[in-house]
């Protein structure tokens, strides 16, 4: 069975800050896992898209149950991850819950103010205008997580709740058998 902390929030809700440093204290191996490291490594031909040469639009799909496929390899094999993602989209969690239904999950919401994500979504210039509001106001829906993170506490508490939570081994989120 492999570990898997799973960082839900917006778009610049600080859920990639939090990785980093929680991989780097953590007591085990773990690898931290999210789309922008596709993304960033030159996977995908980004410029193509952005020109409209090709469609997004028809290539979303098998890109995202790739990389859900991959995320479920990953820890069928033995791997624990750290993984950074926003669900989006109908079906996705669902599909999660039941490919990662032998693994330990433990779902931590990564929370930040509107006018926070809006002000950092715009320092970063490198996010899509709007992204971080339109996470902010439905991706948390629905959800039931372990442990539920504020960005405003700052990286060292946050990843401080995360590992004392995790260690307790108490799991009662939309992930958990039975929920
Ligand atoms: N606790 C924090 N305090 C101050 N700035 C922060 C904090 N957390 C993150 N940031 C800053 O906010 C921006 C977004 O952070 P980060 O990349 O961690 O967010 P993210 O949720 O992973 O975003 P995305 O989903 O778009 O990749 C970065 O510029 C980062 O330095």
């Amino acid at each position: 069975m492999a570990q898997i902390i799973f960082l839900h929030g917006a778009s610049s809700s600080g859920k990639s800050t939090i990785a980093r440093e929680l991989q780097a204290r953590i007591e085990r191996p773990f690898w931290h896992i999210s789309i922008d490291h596709l993304r960033d490594s030159g996977v995908l031909p980004l410029s193509r898209f952005r020109s409209g040469e090709f469609a997004w639009a028809e290539s979303r799909k098998a890109f995202f149950d790739g990389f859900h496929a991959s995320l479920v390899a990953y820890a069928d094999t033995g791997n624990n991850l750290i993984l950074e993602h926003i669900l989006d989209t109908p079906g996705w969690l669902e599909t999660l819950s039941g490919s990662f239904a032998q693994h330990d999950v433990f779902f931590v919401a990564v929370h930040c103010p509107l006018e926070l994500l809006i002000e950092r979504e715009s320092a970063r210039g490198d996010r899509p205008l709007g992204s971080a509001k339109r996470d902010y106001e439905t991706i948390h829906l629905g959800k039931t997580y372990d442990l539920e993170l504020n960005s405003t506490d700052g990286v060292n508490a946050s990843v401080e709740k995360v590992l004392k939570a995790w260690r307790r081994a108490e799991r009662c989120s939309s992930f958990s058998h039975g929920s």
